[in-house]
């Protein structure tokens, strides 16, 4: 495997003796230079351990340099362009379940690392070769360690596949090539078929009226809910195309670096498109996703439940910040009823779940059913929006008391005490403050036991509105489609459709920070860096729409600034007027 400008990640499965780690080897055989990441120690009192280092020492040759940590995701992110073998994942496994106390108590789990790790390999730039034991073939162990560790490697292997260009499986010295998940990048997901071709039929474009308002054309509902939260492996942004994009940015008559974060986004939606320069942005579009919650009725807000039909009735026909901002950034806005406890126009409510999702505190919001029925709305809203046209996908909210479940997702996510991430969403006083936090302290209970489910976890604490936006969400990656991130609330769909679709954080651009304590931590959760900091606290997308016009002209700086060449710039290197050099005696 030599590098062609596109890194390939080859996850190597095999058994005890199977030639997993020779396979590995032989994969990275053309290059000169290879990092060899030990995830077991390699000096030991143990004879039999010793000697199978020494074993696979032997076989490697001296272009391997050997780190030996169990910091695998740092050891990538340190140098993620390198040529590295990691041998072997069910070593890390043993030394994360170590680290954590985790071998005979179910509750501690290791999720974070797990995902951590996964995001890491998804960066990485150079090729790698991760060897991880097959165990799952084999008898189930007959003590709590040993199962905890195969279910563990079971779901280790798994997310790590996901992230992985090729899986091969060593059985017998033979090597069997395991078939990526049928994409659907190109064409709608089964589950959204029907609703994508109808819409497709009425409405073939998404801007049949002004920017920023809401077109008349339908979103159609409903749709088959079967296998929605099943999403194929997200193919990251091109990275050769990036490479190519930060090249340009060095030709283009500037100092190199001088417009920062800008050149950064540039190269980024270059990447997003697969072609530099990258084209203008043309059909920008924000789905407002608006649900009622259960919980909402229990004072954690400032405003009362009515105001989210109100509001939903406002953004339909213009009046909303959304709106406003939309149509200065030149993007169409559409408003979608997943969960309002009201009727609406029968334009927005095609794809309704129920009137107002379930009291988190007490009960589910959702059913599992209604779960994937609103998974698989948001599927098909983007796979609609993508096939008619929309170049740029925003993802907005609206609902009373929604920063009670989208707080709680992010609570139980990263795991914190509920007084680090409440906040005060629409405005609430200190004694709403202290309802919200028990509101937040007994969801965060029920959520817990989910963590493990990004499906249940949805149904249990977050409602229809929110699963509906996790669906769009990890849809648009899956359809190569970059998107802006809005605020709190569609960050913590963000992260659990991270979690349905590892790998998709990668086509998302945090557009704001909101002043939401929770806000914060999500994002470092999903290392995402935002564009703008301006103490904005509204939601329905306008954190994304106010970033909108930088994004844009990111691109811009691509597609229309003169190089130094066509400019008659004279570059860096190049030598001033009238100083001559002279060679050294
Ligand atoms: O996303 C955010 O960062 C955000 C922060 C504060 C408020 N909101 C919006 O305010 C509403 C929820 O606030 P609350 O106090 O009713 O939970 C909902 O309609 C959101 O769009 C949104
Ligand atoms: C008026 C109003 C507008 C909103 N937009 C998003 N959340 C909101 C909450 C309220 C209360």
């Amino acid at each position: 495997m030599v590098s062609r400008g596109e890194p390939t990640r080859t996850l190597v499965l095999g058994g005890v003796r199977s030639g997993k780690s020779g396979h590995g080897e032989s994969l990275l055989r053309d290059h000169a230079r290879v990092r060899y990441v030990a995830t077991g120690p390699t000096r030991s009192s143990d004879a039999d351990w010793v000697a199978r280092v020494a074993a696979h020492r032997d076989r490697r040759d001296d272009r391997y340099t050997t780190v030996e940590t169990i910091d695998v995701a740092g050891a990538l992110r340190a140098e993620p362009q390198t040529p590295t073998l990691v041998d072997d994942l069910g070593n890390w496994l043993a030394a994360q379940l170590d680290a954590v106390g985790g071998w005979d108590d179910d509750a501690v789990d290791i999720d974070d690392v797990r995902s951590g790790l996964c995001r890491a390999i998804a960066d990485v730039t150079g090729d790698l070769v991760i060897i991880s034991p097959e165990v799952g073939l084999s008898l189930v162990p007959p003590t709590p360690a040993g199962r905890r560790f195969q279910d563990e490697l079971g779901v280790l292997n798994e997310a790590v596949a996901a992230v992985c260009d090729r899986v091969v499986l060593i059985v017998a010295g033979r090597v069997v090539e395991l078939p990526a998940p049928p994409t659907r990048a190109a064409a709608p997901t089964a589950a959204a078929a029907p609703a994508a071709a109808a819409v497709a039929a009425e409405a073939p474009a998404p801007t049949p009226t002004a920017p920023g308002s809401a077109p008349a054309a339908t979103f159609d509902g409903p749709v088959d809910p079967t296998d929605a939260e099943i999403f194929d492996t997200i193919v990251p942004p091109d990275f050769g195309v990036a490479s190519a994009a930060r090249e340009r940015q060095l030709t283009l008559t500037k100092p190199p670096g001088a417009l920062g974060r800008l050149e950064d986004i540039g190269v980024w939606l270059s990447s997003c498109q697969g072609i530099c320069p990258p084209r203008p942005l043309t059909a920008p579009t924000v789905v407002v996703f608006a649900g009622d919650h259960g919980v909402a009725r229990s004072g954690v807000s400032a405003f009362p439940p009515e105001v989210t039909a109100q509001m939903v009735a406002n953004i339909a026909s213009g009046g909303a910040a959304v709106n406003v901002l939309a149509r200065r950034a030149g993007a169409t806005v559409r408003v979608v009823d997943m969960s309002v406890d009201a009727d609406t126009a029968p334009e927005i409510s095609g794809y309704k779940v129920r009137r107002g999702s379930g009291d988190l505190r007490v009960t589910d919001a959702l059913t599992l059913a209604e779960a994937r029925e609103a998974l698989a709305a948001g599927r098909a809203i983007a796979d609609q929006l993508v096939d008619s046209g929309a170049d740029l996908l925003i993802g907005g909210e609206m609902g009373i008391g929604n920063t009670t479940p989208a707080t709680v997702l992010i609570g139980a996510l990263t795991r914190r005490e509920p007084v680090e991430i409440v906040g005060r969403g629409t405005g609430i006083d200190d004694a709403g403050w202290i309802r919200k936090t028990a509101a937040i302290r007994d969801g965060m209970r029920r959520a817990r036991r989910h963590v493990h489910d990004p499906l249940s976890l949805l149904a249990a604490v977050a409602g229809a509105d929110l699963t509906a936006l996790a669906g769009f969400l990890a849809q648009a990656a899956v359809r190569r489609t970059p998107v802006i991130l809005d605020g709190m609330v569609v960050t913590a769909a963000a992260m659990v459709a991270n979690e349905l679709a590892p790998g998709a954080v990668r086509w998302w651009l945090a557009g704001h920070r909101s002043v939401e304590p929770a806000h914060t931590i999500a994002l470092e959760h999903l290392d995402l860096d935002p564009v703008l900091d301006l103490s904005m606290r509204l939601g329905e997308g306008s954190g994304a729409l106010a970033a909108l016009p930088i994004v844009a002209s990111s691109v811009d700086i691509l597609t229309s600034m003169a190089t130094f060449d066509e400019a008659g710039v004279s570059d860096r290197d190049a030598e001033p007027a009238g100083v001559v050099t002279t060679a050294a005696t």
